[in-house]
């Protein structure tokens, strides 16, 4: 069945149901070192989980190690060009959980990322990359510990489809050519728009069903939060592309209100209530001139529209929501994907789970992941129904590699999120009270170390692996 690779003889599979994973005492679990720092993290990563499971679970439990390729190493053993053999894709496919290291994409040519590849091909249609913040963590912010979101990022579509055309290729050269003459011309309201003949140009798809899947796994797993917490931020740039960004916010909008009724209450739904909460004798006109600073100066039509809305709410769900009913619910608000960059450092407090396009979360999660430690403390899962791969935000970090100076943290915190995915929650404690109680005893790689104040002595990667197994008590 495999080529190269030979899966463990001791371990049993994983498997879905009903989009859980149901996992054996002593599964396989295929892991991808990666390029570049993988060579360094991957060790540190796999003793931190090991050691963790055996102290939690006293041998009971136990994770068979599948080592499989990808990347610069799978052409090493696999052959030129071979960056994701067929033998890692079964297996991944057959165990169901994997984790990896980073893997290298290069820029302008060369081969599309493997890492995007390996999301579509499993379907893995949510990336989750929390961003919360460890005690004694230095960060350029002064108050990091206010930032505890969760970035849920589209992980399949958007321009990561990476469906474009070459600056002067034939077929490129052919769109823009039956663009600029026949398809822009027949839509009114593009007018004389022409795209510029020497333009590259690339495919930026945003489906209903994507979004959608992409809102109910941000919704419900906002319904497992503490109630402070129970908030989701649609996060757009609607306001330019309207067909793209802004339907992901109206379709996101759309599933909270059928498909979570009773749980969810918008933003705007939340002030129509309010209002007549505080004045009962409120007329929709003066409730629909409350919600809409900009109200006086609407068109007719558009202010018929705003006061059928606050009409509708208060017909549809002020017995449910009323009489601040509405404050025990899920807030689901949408926020200018450039507003949102300024929001989560200004009023960091203020937002939970922030429900992304793909190219809208790959920028906000570094930036979050920066804000409480930098790329070295952000963690991230890719999951789908079927299959979750865990990963770290960061990248192969080239210039860091094969030096054992690297910060591991993002790569173990990944394995943290796969063990708690697993209901191994006993052995992810361990480990994150492993890694706060490093940090806070100054135990910290060069990242973390020259931030600190007073500085402190940066530890090698495979040091702070141990740090944390020390701490774990
Ligand atoms: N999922 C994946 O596998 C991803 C792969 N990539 C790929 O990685 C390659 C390199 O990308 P690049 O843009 O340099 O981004 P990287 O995320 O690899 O690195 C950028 C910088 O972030 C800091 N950093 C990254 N990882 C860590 C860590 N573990 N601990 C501490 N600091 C860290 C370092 O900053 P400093 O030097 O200042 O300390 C590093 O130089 C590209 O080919 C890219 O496509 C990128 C993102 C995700
Ligand atoms: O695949 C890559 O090379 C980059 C992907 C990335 O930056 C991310 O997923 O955050
Ligand atoms: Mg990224």
């Amino acid at each position: 069945m495999y080529e190269k690779i030979t899966p463990p003889t001791i371990g049993a599979k994983i498997t879905f149901k009903n989009g859980e994973p149901v996992v054996p005492e002593n599964p396989i679990i295929p892991f991808i070192r990666g390029d570049g720092t993988g060579i360094d993290i991957w060790p540190a990563t796999e003793k931190v989980l090991d050691a963790a499971i055996a102290k939690a679970y006293k041998g009971k439990r136990k994770i068979s190690w599948f080592r499989v390729y990808a990347g610069d190493e799978a052409c090493d053993l696999y052959g030129t060009y071979q960056y994701l053999p067929q033998d890692t894709l079964t297996a991944i496919k057959e165990y169901g959980i994997a984790i990896k290291g980073p893997l290298t994409t290069p820029v302008g040519g060369g081969i599309r990322s493997l890492n995007v590849a390996l999301r579509q091909i499993f379907d893995l249609y949510t990336c989750v990359r929390p961003c919360r913040y460890y005690a004694g963590t230095p960060s350029p912010h002064k108050t990091p510990e206010k930032l505890d979101v969760i970035v849920y990022r589209e992980n399949t579509e958007d321009i990561y489809l990476g469906i474009e055309w070459k600056q002067g290729s034939e077929i490129g050269d052919r769109l823009i050519k039956f663009l600029n003459e026949e398809l822009i011309p027949a839509t009114p309201e593009h007018g004389k728009k022409q795209i510029p003949l020497d333009a590259g140009i690339g495919i930026k798809p945003i489906s209903k069903t994507g979004s959608q899947r992409l809102v109910r796994r941000a919704i419900k797993h906002a319904l497992l939060l503490p109630k402070n917490k129970q908030q989701v931020t649609l996060v757009h740039k609607g306001n330019i592309m309207k067909y793209t960004e802004g339907a992901f916010r109206d379709w996101g909008y759309e599933l909270a209100t059928s498909e979570f009724r009773q749980e969810c209450v918008t933003e705007r739904e939340s002030w129509i209530l309010g209002n007549k909460e505080k004045n009962p004798n409120i007329s929709l006109e003066e409730n629909a001139h409350e919600i809409d600073p900009g109200f006086d100066s609407l068109t007719p039509e558009k202010k018929a529209q705003i006061v059928k809305e606050v009409e509708t709410v208060l017909n549809t769900i002020w017995d449910s929501h009323g009489n601040g009913k509405w404050k025990e619910k899920i807030m689901v608000n949408d926020r200018i994907a450039d507003s949102i960059f300024q929001q989560i450092q200004t009023r960091p407090d203020e937002y939970s789970i922030l429900a992304t396009m793909n190219l809208n979360g790959d920028y906000l999660s570094d930036a979050a992941a920066a804000i409480v430690g930098g790329l070295g403390m952000g963690p991230g899962a890719n999951i789908g129904d079927s299959c979750a791969i865990f990963e770290a935000t960061h990248g192969t970090a080239p210039k860091h590699a094969g030096l054992d100076r690297i910060n591991p943290g993002s790569v173990i915190l990944s394995g943290v999120m796969m063990l708690e995915y697993m209901g191994w929650q006993e052995a992810a404690d361990l480990i994150k009270k492993g890694l706060g109680d490093a940090i806070v005893n100054g135990q910290v790689t060069y990242d973390l170390a020259r931030l600190m104040e007073p500085p402190v002595q940066p530890l090698k990667c495979s040091e702070f692996a141990d740090a944390i197994i020390k701490h774990f008590g």
